[in-house]
């Protein structure tokens, strides 16, 4: 018997699944949540990694006690998959030397502006590596801590004794294992790489300092193996001492792969604390306008893909604002008609990345003393949101990826009113899976391919996923012409609300640093 821990450390929490590899199913699952450091000026978002470690132990203890002592002999491999983006940076003791800035730290706008001048404008930088620099990435946030934290940057280069640059799935593998590379799925959310030919890109390292090629860590292909539990960890947790930890991956890479999403012509959205939406492609997708991000994906492949901040960092506002629960607000916003009776909800909460607006903020258009209720605003939440990502999935379709069925997965997935808003505002049919946490399948089932190609190389993860992952069909819904075509409405009024407040947002960032 082969059991498989798959984590998905996410924003918002740490969810671990356990899967059993010959009765095809998931056996336990559990979650544990971890917060944003409270108190830090406006666009700055940061985690503390002890707080991934720390809800890693709560997942993977609950759920070894779920399956019993017996069942955990028979645990073979764990796969990780963390959010994307997030800069952990460590002392040469493996300490964090600050907290991790996260893929939703607007803070490095102006670090994007002088990396894309040093490499000679934003074509340039699409040339060299097919990834623009964008304030979620992790180049920008490199080059803050240097402008920003010299003593902090110098940390990572004391003599003799150097640091390490990670990402967030990469440092719960080095807690786990003790050993540290990055895998190309997350490594291309860097925007270090050359997405095309899967090696660190000279031209982004130096112009942020030649001295990080030292302490970024080898990269690798997906189908890795890290190591084996450190073995103080393994006693600790009651697994065997030669349980595996693969490459695991970026929580959409992860997803992907949760989601059946490896061959071409599947396409994934997921609602989680942000928005994505991804398509498998066995060639870099370079979009030229440097909107969807030209990531690799965790199986050797490519991921095109397109990511909205805001989704239920917005819904889950509106929620908190009138004290509702999931069921509350799902009824809610069940009740009213699409379109929310006129009310248009921008959701830039966080800012933005698609558009890329990273000092955008929130707008309500369409108050009146009707629509000035907590349904209807959540149901326009739920619709700007969802709107919001349409924008992006527009332009997937002009860079070939057919969405007439979307399988979604993610938090926001499992509201039935959220997913008949999902099919038609995109007018394609909404397909949920029968596991809702992919990304955590995903990491179990990358950790059995792992495994499978010590013996046999040419093991296909294709084959894993059809066996192990399902959609569950009764659950999917079919958009309404009618709705759609309202919602294509509706989209022309939030393009024009974003693209006309642009001055608008400036000026209030003005105002918001003078009045610090
Ligand atoms: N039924 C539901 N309706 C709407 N939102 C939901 C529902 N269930 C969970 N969520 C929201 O989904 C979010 C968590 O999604 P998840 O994909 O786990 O996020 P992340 O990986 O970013 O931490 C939370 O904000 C949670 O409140
Ligand atoms: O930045 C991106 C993708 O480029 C985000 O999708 C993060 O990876 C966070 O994911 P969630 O916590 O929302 O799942």
């Amino acid at each position: 018997m082969s059991l498989f821990i798959g984590i998905d450390s996410g924003t918002q929490s740490t969810k671990a699944v356990v899967l059993d590899l010959e009765q095809r199913k998931t056996l336990a699952r559990a979650q544990a949540p971890h917060a944003l450091i409270e108190g830090l000026p406006a666009g700055h978002m940061e985690q503390h990694p002890r707080d991934w470690t720390q809800a890693l132990d709560t997942v993977i203890a609950a759920v070894v006690s779920k399956i019993g002592s017996r069942r955990a002999k028979q645990v073979r491999g764990i796969g990780i998959s963390g959010q994307q983006h997030g800069l952990v940076v460590l002392d040469a003791a493996g300490e964090p030397i600050r907290p991790a800035k996260l893929w939703c730290d607007t803070s490095t706008a102006k670090e994007c502006a002088l990396l894309t001048a040093k490499l000679g404008g934003a074509k340039a930088v699409l040339r060299k590596t097919g990834v623009p620099f964008l304030p979620g990435y992790t180049a920008p946030k490199l080059l803050w801590l240097k402008r920003n934290e010299p003593a902090n940057f110098r940390r990572l280069f004391a003599k003799g004794a150097l640091g390490k640059v990670l990402l967030p799935h990469d440092y719960l593998n080095f807690y786990l294992t003790g050993r540290a590379f990055m895998e190309y799925g997350d490594a291309s959310g860097t925007a270090l790489m050359d997405v095309r030919r899967r090696q660190w890109s000279r031209a982004a390292i130096d112009a942020i300092d030649p001295r990080l090629a030292e302490v970024l860590p080898p990269l690798s292909r997906s189908d890795e193996i890290v190591g084996t539990l450190l073995p103080q960890i393994a006693r600790r947790y009651g697994l065997p001492a030669d349980t595996i930890v693969s490459a695991g991956g970026g929580d959409n890479m992860m997803g992907a792969i949760g989601t059946g999403n490896v061959r071409a012509g599947v396409v994934t959205a997921s609602f989680g604390t942000s928005g994505t939406i991804y398509a498998y492609a066995q060639k870099p997708v370079v979009d030229p306008e440097g909107e969807i991000a030209a990531f690799c994906d965790s199986t050797d492949g490519w991921l095109p893909l397109l990511c909205t901040m805001n989704v239920t960092t917005a819904t889950e506002a509106v929620r908190g604002l009138f004290g509702q629960d999931h069921a509350a607000f799902n009824d809610a916003v069940a009740s009213l008609p699409a379109g929310a009776d006129g009310l248009v909800f921008l959701p830039y909460l966080a800012g933005e990345r698609t558009p890329n607006v990273p000092n955008g903020t929130g707008a309500l258009l369409g108050l009146t003393t009707h629509t000035l209720s907590a349904a209807h605003l959540a149901r326009a939440a739920m619709e700007g949101v969802t709107l919001g990502m349409n924008y992006g999935l527009r332009r997937l379709a002009k860079l070939g990826v057919d969405a007439k069925e979307i399988r979604v997965t993610g938090g926001g997935a499992r509201s039935s009113a959220w997913r008949q808003i999902m099919a038609d505002v995109f007018g394609a049919r909404v397909v949920p899976m029968v596991e809702d946490e992919g990304a955590a399948l995903g990491g179990a089932i990358q950790a059995a391919w792992a495994l499978q190609r010590q013996t046999d190389p040419k093991a296909k993860i294709s084959a894993l996923t059809d066996a192990l992952v399902a959609v569950d069909e009764a659950r999917a819904c079919k958009p309404d012409k009618h709705r759609h075509a309202l919602y294509s409405q509706l989209q022309a009024v939030q393009d024009k609300l974003s693209l006309n407040l642009r001055d608008l947002f400036t000026l209030q960032e003005a105002n918001r640093a003078r009045s610090k």
